[in-house]
């Protein structure tokens, strides 16, 4: 029998951003075939789950990321201000302590209800890091062969580890090429050797920018946190913006602020309860 079964779980979102928060902290840990189906099924569909496990001394609780296709990620912003929101009400604080493979996640509530903020660390930039499969000396743009019809439209991303790796494609028309279509083929290039998530970016001014997302192993998704901490990030590096911005993605916006002093990411957006259950045998079924 499955570990899962009897489990509580959260269906929320994050802009849109489709998020399971699944209970493990009294045991259980979800399989790859599991992940796939509970990502198929209307109650517990999600870009994104995250798997609650017990945390070690003041840790609320140990965060492990699985993409709908099963396959693991180390960060994921907008699961994660799912997570704080679902701790921060059940222990009345408004803050949580999480952690996850690529290290602890400080999270505060907003200034407004259902909003919370994410210390996500200090981006990574060197070419190991994020990583790549040969060496770049600078990677504020890098040469990547995009193939002879898109090579001209888009061209040179910034690239960057915030937990998890990002190519950012800067364009002026967000719809230039279609993202479902070079997505995928750019999410596997073999620069990439853990894949990476590809963003599309349009600096709107000193202080904002849109993005259109394609996510490795989710998709095109109606936001994803983590890759506008990335654009944020390399748009200030690259002289495009000022260090606090806003990033609108389909879904809607978050408030990115890269903190002098120590390089911290503070994301700052709201988080959205859907419903909430248990795992049973039906929800776990071979979809
Ligand atoms: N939607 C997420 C990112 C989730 C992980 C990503 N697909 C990866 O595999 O790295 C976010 O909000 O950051």
């Amino acid at each position: 029998m499955s570990s899962l079964i009897g489990r509580p779980f959260l269906k929320m979102n994050g802009l849109g951003n489709e998020i399971l928060v699944l209970d493990l902290r009294e045991g259980g840990v979800v399989t790859p075939a599991e992940a796939r189906a509970l990502a198929a099924r209307d109650a517990t569909r999600f870009d994104q789950l995250m798997a609650l496990h017990p945390g070690r001394g003041d840790v609320d609780a140990f965060m492990r990321i699985y993409n709908a296709d099963g396959s693991e990620a180390a960060a994921c912003g907008n699961g994660t201000r799912c997570v704080a929101w679902a701790l921060m009400r059940e222990s009345g604080r408004d803050g949580a302590l999480l952690e996850t493979s690529a290290g602890p996640l400080v999270c505060s509530a907003g200034a407004e209800p259902d909003q919370v903020t994410v210390d996500m660390g200090a981006p990574k930039f060197d070419w190991a890091d994020i990583p790549l499969s040969e060496p770049f000396a600078d990677t504020r743009a890098i040469e990547l062969q995009v193939g002879p019809i898109d090579a001209p439209l888009i061209h040179s991303p910034s690239v960057a580890n915030v937990g998890n790796p990002h190519a950012i494609f800067w364009v002026s028309d967000l719809d230039v090429v279609d993202l479902g279509r070079v997505g995928p083929l750019l999410e596997n290039h073999p620069l990439f050797p853990e894949r990476a998530n590809i963003s599309l970016a349009r600096i709107d001014s000193r202080a904002a920018l849109t993005l259109k997302v394609w996510e490795r192993g989710a998709g095109l998704t109606l936001a994803c946190g983590t890759s506008a901490c990335a654009s944020a990030v390399s748009a200030a590096r690259t002289r495009r913006t000022g260090r606090d911005v806003t990033v609108t993605l389909p879904g809607g916006s978050l408030r990115i602020q890269w903190r002098e002093g120590d390089d911290h990411i503070l994301m700052t957006g709201p988080a959205t309860f859907e419903h909430d259950g248990r795992i049973d045998a039906a929800l776990l079924a071979e979809a």
